[in-house]
């Protein structure tokens, strides 16, 4: 399972966390403007946007899982598995393969509107990376500090939604996720004054926090969504830099996994592998790995952006803990 999220603020903060049983050897990778980008179908790219994400990187081409370019918009590709359908390349539409899509749209939009524009003609292939890896199925968050929109590329074709929520989980599909919202349009951070349930029982306020209780709190992905929408749109913190970097780890952290809650049928568990939080304003990316629980960064604008070398600093994994004494 995975969770993106949106959060404003003075500036715009798109996080995701990485759920999965094993790691595939990401790392924080940094496209610079010069790298050149082949696309399989629609040519090459050799001047662009800077983008800084998180990367398996094979044969030094940067398979992006989450990113933000030097403009701002970000993008992110969770699982879709069961609902995702690729087609075979379609004359007369930018045939982009499911992993060229973030590099793609980062390449070419500065913000939202852009990119809704530029998916007007969209073709998502089933064009794998190599024989190595499969084709990953996935849908999209793709965020400015405008909002967010969710891509979809189902077996009906390409949905592309609204996302006011600022939210992705993963299935079932996105428009079942923001109806499913609907049941939880009671819940509160404030205790309701008045009892609606009946004005003839005696309740009590016995607890703080009973405005959200009913909020779900399982591992699965509607309930994900519900709680990540929930908590994103209770969250009250200062405007400067690191109140709000923590405030967004701390959405993040109220749909983490921790090891033990998912097994899966191999008998493995299901965890937060990363968690990354980016100003894409500032173009700073911070992160948390499941063993190293202090936030670490990697700011765009300490390299060179100018250069054509694509530039990746492996994750710190191991914990890092202060003693005071
Ligand atoms: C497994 C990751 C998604 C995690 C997630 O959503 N988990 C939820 C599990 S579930 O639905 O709830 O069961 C996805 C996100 C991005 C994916 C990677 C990126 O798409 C980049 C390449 C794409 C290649 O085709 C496959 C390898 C790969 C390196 C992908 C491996 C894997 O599919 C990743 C890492």
């Amino acid at each position: 399972m995975c969770t993106a999220v949106t959060y404003k603020k003075d500036d715009f903060y798109f996080g995701r966390t990485l759920d999965y049983e094993f790691s595939y050897g990401e790392e924080i990778a940094v496209t610079p403007r010069n790298y050149p980008f082949r696309f399989r179908e629609t040519g090459d790219i050799s001047n662009h946007y800077a983008i800084i994400g998180t990367a398996h990187i094979a044969d030094g081409y940067p398979l992006y899982y989450d990113a933000v370019n030097e403009k701002g918009l970000a993008a992110a590709g969770l699982n879709f598995v069961g609902n995702a359908h690729y087609r075979e390349k379609i004359n007369g539409m930018d045939n982009v393969a499911q992993f060229e899509l973030i590099p793609w749209i980062l390449c070419k939009c500065q913000n939202l509107c852009e990119a809704r524009k530029l998916l007007e003609k969209i073709n998502i292939t089933n064009t794998p990376f190599s024989d190595k890896f499969p084709v990953a199925e996935l849908h999209w968050i793709i965020s400015d500090k405008t909002g967010s929109i969710t891509l979809e590329s189902v077996k009906d074709g390409i949905k592309i939604y609204d996302n006011p929520a600022g939210v992705l989980t993963n299935n079932p599909p996105f428009d079942m996720q923001m109806f499913n919202l609907n049941n939880y349009r009671n819940l509160s951070a404030k205790t309701p004054e008045i009892p609606t349930f009946s004005s003839a029982l005696p309740f009590s306020e016995y607890s703080r926090g009973l405005g959200a209780l009913g909020l779900p709190g399982d591992l699965s992905s509607q309930s994900r969504f519900v709680r990540a929408t929930f908590v994103k749109e209770n969250s009250v913190c200062e405007p400067d830099e690191n109140s709000c970097v923590s405030q967004v780890f701390h959405i993040m952290d109220s749909v983490a996994q921790p090891r033990g809650c998912c097994e899966l049928k191999n008998g493995e568990y299901e965890i937060t592998v990363y968690t990354v939080c980016y100003n894409a304003d500032k173009v700073i990316y911070y992160y948390t790995t499941y063993d190293n629980r202090q936030i670490t960064a990697v700011d765009i604008n300490r390299e060179n952006l100018n250069s054509d070398a694509l530039l990746h600093y492996p994750m710190k994994t191991g914990e890092q803990i202060l003693f005071q004494n």
